[in-house]
């Protein structure tokens, strides 16, 4: 699937291709789509107190100087999830959002230790994503699923105790991941709960290289043996890891709109996506906190490629590795692959 076919897009036409194009979102956590509006109503159904008072506050608090600045305004966001319909109420508004962008297929982490930890049961978490995933196949033609992620900055051993929680709901996710604060927490930290979830048969994925080292890529790939990295721009600075990720075609599912809300770079123009896709890696575009970093799957596009000048061949390239990367057989990758080639001969001149 490397092979990009020459489409001769005139350049007035991009934008509106960029919206229509058939894509995959592979990085994108379900409680960063909590919109303050939805935030303050879940508070007010739940009776639960915020310290903002009313959402254009809560909005105001969204400048961010770093990974740490913003989880922790994310963690208290989701202080408002207590029961079943409101985690559902929750994934439904993004995967109404997700289809008017013409996601075709999202994989949606979640992180049930921030619920857990309130005294949320698992099960309300997992039944309540879950059900809006069957929705959003049966009602908007989206494809849906669910990756739970281990929060790295709590232990490994409290990492075990939640693996156990939702291995009843084994049948509900199809993967596990690793995110919060990166930096003193390696992905080594989980190296024996990512062995015991790669025996039951589950995919596996990391944050690495967001704000760490390349040196945390590599203990991705090679200590946790994740099938595609979360983030991993900073691979650029390790011309090795660069060579090892092209060769393997492990897909790295960055983010610009959050690198550029959490200051991994100074501007859109200064981002290395097309550093990336030039040296050949499987990146992808994703949102992965729409509600707080200003954007959806297509903002992210539409901001990127304006930015950076990526061509109308870079977007055929990343729809197609959003499809490459994804947890799908082969027929569905050709399928979907099939509906982009299509959208591009429309927008053909
Ligand atoms: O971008 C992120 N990085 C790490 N943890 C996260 N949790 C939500 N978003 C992120
Ligand atoms: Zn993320």
């Amino acid at each position: 699937m490397t092979q990009v076919p020459r489409f001769d897009i005139p350049a007035d036409r991009l934008p509106a291709l960029l919206c229509a194009m058939p894509k995959a979102e592979l990085h994108m956590h379900i409680e960063g789509s909590l919109e303050p509006e939805l935030i303050f109503a879940l508070a007010q159904r739940n009776g639960v107190a915020i310290p903002y008072a009313s959402v254009d506050e809560l909005r105001q608090a969204y400048a961010f100087t770093n990974l740490q600045s913003f989880l922790d305004i994310y963690y208290a966001g989701a202080s408002v999830l207590l029961k079943e319909q409101d985690f559902y109420d929750m994934a439904w508004a993004y995967l109404e959002r997700a289809a008017a962008d013409n996601v075709v297929r999202t994989e949606m982490f979640f992180d049930p230790q921030t619920h857990t930890a309130r005294g949320v049961d698992v099960k309300v978490v997992i039944d309540g994503l879950h059900r809006a995933c069957v929705d959003a196949e049966a009602t908007l033609g989206v494809s849906a699923a669910l990756i739970l992620c281990f929060l790295r900055h709590l232990s490994e051993e409290d990492a075990f105790e939640t693996l156990e929680q939702a291995l009843p709901h084994r049948d509900k996710f199809i993967g596990v991941g690793l995110d919060s604060s990166e930096v003193g927490h390696p992905p080594e930290k989980f190296a024996k709960v990512f062995g015991r979830c790669r025996e039951l048969g589950l995919h596996l994925v990391a944050h690495a290289g967001e704000e760490g080292p390349p040196a945390y890529v590599w203990s991705a790939l090679d200590v946790l043996k994740v099938e595609r990295v979360d983030h991993g721009v900073q691979s650029a600075r390790d011309p090795a890891l660069m060579a090892r990720l092209a060769q393997d075609r492990i897909p790295l599912t960055v983010c610009p709109l959050s690198n550029l809300k959490l200051c991994v770079f100074p501007d859109l123009k200064a981002h290395n996506l097309g550093t990336l896709l030039d040296a050949g890696l499987v990146a992808t575009v994703n949102s992965d906190d729409p509600a707080y970093f200003g954007g959806y799957m297509n903002e992210n596009f539409l901001q990127t490629f304006a930015a950076t000048g990526l061509t109308a061949q870079h977007a055929w390239q990343l729809a197609a590795n959003s499809f490459e990367g994804s947890f799908i057989d082969d027929a569905a990758k050709a399928g979907y692959v099939d509906r982009l080639n299509a959208t591009f001969a429309r927008f053909s001149a």
